[in-house]
């Protein structure tokens, strides 16, 4: 069998899954509960497993749960085992190595010069390439995640002082990441060069707090400070905060898909809200593909700010036409094909009253393997409705991701095999159309993309990836098999 269990894993199901979330607090007597705060409001960047990091100045304490943050880390009993005022915490949902809980994060080594923990958001996409460059060389590796690389490359370095061998580290490293680390005396932040995912700095009294967002210092009331620059990391003691930029100087390409999909409305990145984005989305995509209807309906959750923001500008009155069953965990097991295949039904049901006889025009923020969109159409059209329009307020999504969001492979991207023609007739949509990727830079607030020198990632939509694939690339050479059976 063909082991690829160091490249971006391939989702099974129908649908786009969430990356990571991260957090720190640096300086608090409350660190860890206020860590629980944070990945509680990290929650919808993933949910397969929560774990936090503190150290009280002498030890470090580490609990790694799978499932919800609120599963575990509501009890006292597990706050009071995380003593001390300095924590770090990680959402994690899978993207290089199995769910298994030896890939659970924060992962935690001890080095000649004391304890690390680390937590990523992202994913390398060099990592199998140095996993097995670092296996010759004697690294014991006890996961099969991206992550423990950056682990290796520290204790390996040739460097002294940890922040050099730290720096030394991610110097070797390709892809998007976000970390928040954990020394004996320091927490760390850093982003990649490009900025690719998000990385936020707060403060909360006198403790630094680090987040993926901003939405994660607000649940602790802690300010906004400001969000890290692409290629920085910076330093936290009890001293204070400092900065280092390692890298060369390169344009940011923040992932564009944040502001369509995965951060959460109520935050903000670089200064822009998301929910503000997200109007725009639909208000521009109103004016490049509007069509006659009497009613908008967001497929929801995703679907709702783009909806909001459609109906504005088309003066069309908005309705809740599909109503969302939240009960309905992301991880929900469906038991057999034939219930697999009721999935959305478990999920969406049709508001039949709002429906009946209307024109209506659905918006979603994407399309990915089609299976929403095909069952949220034959939902509303059998709910009475006349017509049926789709808009979707991304472009159509051509190509895998490789940098912490779970997509699945190119072939099961329906937009990689058919035109927009032929994915309207696919999910039985009298009209179908996705906002053009000009549309989207608008929205963003940038006059259109940059094609010499894009200013976001946008390569889901574009194939323009802005790092080398180098794992991907290398995939068909020799591959380590992970020798213990995981969970996947
Ligand atoms: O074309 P598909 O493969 O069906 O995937 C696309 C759907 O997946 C996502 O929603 P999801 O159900 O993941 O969650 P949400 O409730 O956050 O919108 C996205 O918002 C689309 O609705
Ligand atoms: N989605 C993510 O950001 C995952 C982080 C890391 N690549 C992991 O698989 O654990
Ligand atoms: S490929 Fe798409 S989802 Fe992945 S980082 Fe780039 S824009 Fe974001
Ligand atoms: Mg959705």
């Amino acid at each position: 069998m063909d082991d690829f269990s160091m490249l971006p894993m391939a989702a099974d199901d129908d649908r786009l899954h969430e990356e990571c979330g991260v957090f720190g607090v640096f300086g608090h007597d409350d660190a860890a509960a206020l860590t629980a705060l944070g990945l509680h409001a990290l929650q919808h960047r993933g949910q397969e497993a929560a774990g936090i990091a503190a150290h009280d100045g002498r030890r470090f304490s580490i609990e790694r749960h799978a499932g919800l943050v609120g599963d575990t880390f509501t009890r006292k009993a597990v706050i009071d085992r995380l003593p001390g005022r300095r924590a770090i915490g990680h959402n994690r949902y899978s993207t290089t190595g199995g769910a298994g809980m030896r890939n659970v994060q924060p992962m935690f080594a001890e080095f000649a010069g004391g304890g690390f923990a680390v937590a990523h958001n992202g994913n390398l996409t060099n990592a199998m390439i140095l996993k097995r460059e670092l296996q010759r060389r004697g690294s014991l590796f006890q996961s099969t995640s991206d992550t423990e690389t950056i682990i290796h490359l520290i204790a390996t370095s040739n460097h002294g002082q940890l922040l050099d061998r730290f720096v030394d580290a991610i110097r070797r490293i390709e892809g998007a990441y976000s970390l928040v680390a954990l020394s004996e005396k320091k927490m760390l932040g850093c982003r990649d060069p490009l900025g690719v995912r998000p990385l936020v700095l707060g403060k909360l009294d006198e403790a630094w707090v680090l987040a993926s967002e901003t939405c994660a210092l607000d649940i602790i009331g802690a300010n906004y400070v400001r969000d890290i620059k692409p290629g920085e990391v910076v330093i936290i003691t009890d001293e204070g905060i400092e900065s280092l930029f390692p890298f060369e100087k390169s344009r940011s390409r923040f992932c564009i898909f944040e502001y369509v999909y995965f951060a959460r409305p109520d935050s903000s990145v670089d200064g822009r809200g998301v929910y503000a984005v997200r109007k725009q989305i639909g208000a521009e995509l109103a004016r490049e593909s509007g069509i006659p209807a009497d009613v908008i309906v967001p497929v929801p959750d995703s679907g709702v700010p783009a909806a909001i923001g459609y109906a504005e500008a088309s003066g069309i009155p908005f309705d809740l036409g599909i109503i969302r069953n939240h009960y309905v965990g992301r991880t929900f097991i469906e038991p057999t094909d034939a219930i697999r295949h009721m999935g959305v039904k478990l999920k969406h049901n049709a508001n039949m009253g709002v429906l009946k006889g209307k024109r209506v025009v659905l918006v979603d923020d994407s399309i990915v393997r089609g299976t929403t969109s095909m069952k949220i159409v034959q939902m509303v059209r059998e709910a009475g409705a006349a017509e049926v329009h789709m808009r979707i307020a991304s472009p159509p999504t051509t190509d895998s991701c490789f940098y912490g969001v779970d997509t699945p492979e190119k072939s099961k991207l329906i937009a990689s095999h058919m035109t927009i023609p032929e994915m309207a007739s696919y999910i039985k949509a009298d009209s179908l159309a996705f906002i053009s990727i000009d549309g989207l830079y608008r929205a963003v607030g940038e006059a259109k993309r940059n094609g010499d020198a894009p200013q976001f990632c946008d390569a889901c939509f574009t194939g323009d990836y802005p790092t080398r694939l180098a794992d991907y690339e290398d995939r068909g050479k020799v591959q380590t098999l992970p020798r213990l059976a995981e969970a996947s």
